[in-house]
């Protein structure tokens, strides 16, 4: 069987990716909610849009199949029983039951399903619905001042995160907060419904184990390599997890994770905010993770009957020589290493690269000087827009999920 996702690394020719383009839920978020919605300030939805459209057709001008999941979604709620089951969930997992689901779903029916999907989005106002016995939960809400039913997503146009691809399969995840846990229930009924996907596909991980990780941990290194971030996104006992599968499953060719600490904070949320591989044998990486060289890297490899043995490591060059066989790397520093640009522009994305081939980024513009360092260090990039979509703490490998890449030369 062919897979219906294949992507041996990070920076193999780009074919195709899946996206979010930004909707009304960028707008939907408020002062009030904006912590809990995970964002630092409000995007301006025209802009934001403006900015996405660029990147997404620079994408296609460079031969890249973009996927908009929202449309992915729309094709499989034609389905009647689909449609219904998918509104049960999303209303169960919201806590709305019996008369109270039923409720909202009779508002649904009032809606194409294209409406009901940017809903889905966008969020559920809570002047839309009379329920007819309310529960304390219809009409409490979870804040002081709670304007939605359903919380917007404002974070769905980060489409790396609820899930990644490895292999010829992904992790559906489990994601650590409330306000992105829809999100991947979204990339669940795609890839069980959509006649693109369903049964064409492995699934490693799905979004009911109860350990917690996200696609911006996830690093394809290359077919037998993954590097996983241990964040505040994703726990050790995930990463444990799915080594084992990833090293049992006959349908995985994965046999090394190298786990990678990062600080717990919200700037460095995922291990692609501070380090990403732009080619064969070139990274970025923020500085201030390096550690002057003790950082806690464990790699992970097979060992005797379904166990896993460990190997410490505390230098991340090093490391990566090691588990992909070089003698020499090259580690641009994000803002050059300069103590006030290498924070700035980690902040915004400067080290969130996405490779669309070997030595060849896209990334945002405003990160001049790390833009400028990889341009003297060969790599060709090509800049986008940030203003508005960068206020959501996340840049072009974050906004990107491939599907396919065509494989890379082998070492
Ligand atoms: N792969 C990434 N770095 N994604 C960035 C996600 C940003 C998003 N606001 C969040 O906190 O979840």
């Amino acid at each position: 069987m062919k897979s219906a996702i294949e992507v041996n690394s990070e920076i193999g020719r780009l074919k195709s990716v899946l996206m979010h383009r930004p909707g009304k839920e960028i707008e939907n978020v408020i002062p009030d909610t904006m912590k809990q919605m995970l964002f630092d300030d409000i995007p301006f939805q025209k802009i934001a849009d403006k900015e996405h459209d660029y990147f997404t057709n620079l994408l296609r001008n460079h031969g890249v199949e973009v996927v908009y999941i929202e449309d992915l979604l729309e094709d499989i709620l034609q389905k009647d029983d689909v449609r219904d089951d998918f509104e049960s969930t999303y209303l169960n997992e919201h806590y709305y039951q019996g008369s109270s689901a039923e409720d909202i779903k009779q508002y649904f029916e009032t809606l194409s399903i294209h409406d009901l999907v940017s809903t889905i989005y966008a969020g559920l106002r809570r002047e839309k619905i009379h329920f007819t016995h309310p529960s304390l939960h219809d009409v409490a809400g979870t804040n002081a001042f709670d304007p939605f039913l359903l919380d917007p997503l404002p974070n769905a146009y980060f489409t790396r995160d609820p899930q990644a691809s490895m292999g010829s399969g992904l992790t559906i995840n489990h994601m650590t907060f409330e306000a992105r846990r829809p999100e991947s229930l979204i990339t669940e009924y795609v890839m069980k419904y959509h006649p693109r996907f369903a049964g064409k596909i492995n699934v490693w991980l799905d979004r009911y184990n109860d350990a917690r990780i996200e696609g911006g941990d996830e690093l394809v290194l290359n077919d037998h390599v993954v590097a996983i971030g241990c964040s505040q996104r994703t726990s050790t006992r995930s990463i444990e997890k799915l080594a084992h599968k990833l090293f049992e499953d006959p349908n995985s060719h994965f046999d090394t994770i190298v786990a990678v600490q990062i600080p717990h904070n919200h700037a460095m949320m995922h291990l692609d905010t501070v380090f990403t591989m732009v080619n064969y044998d070139q990274f970025t990486v923020y500085p201030g993770i390096m550690n002057g060289g003790k950082m806690n890297i464990n790699i992970l490899h097979p060992g005797k009957d379904n166990t896993i043995n460990l190997e410490h490591r505390t230098s991340l060059p090093d490391t990566l020589k090691e588990v992909l066989g070089l003698s020499e790397i090259d580690l641009m520093e994000t803002g050059n290493g300069d103590p006030v640009a290498a924070p700035r522009e980690q902040w915004n994305d400067g080290s969130n690269n996405l490779a669309i081939a070997p030595g060849e980024v896209v990334t945002y513009d405003r990160n001049t000087v790390t833009i400028d360092l990889m341009r003297k260090h060969g790599i060709t990039v090509h800049e986008i827009y940030s203003s508005e979509l960068s206020r959501g703490r996340g840049g072009a490998r974050c906004m990107s999920q491939p599907i396919i890449r065509e494989p890379i030369e082998k070492n």
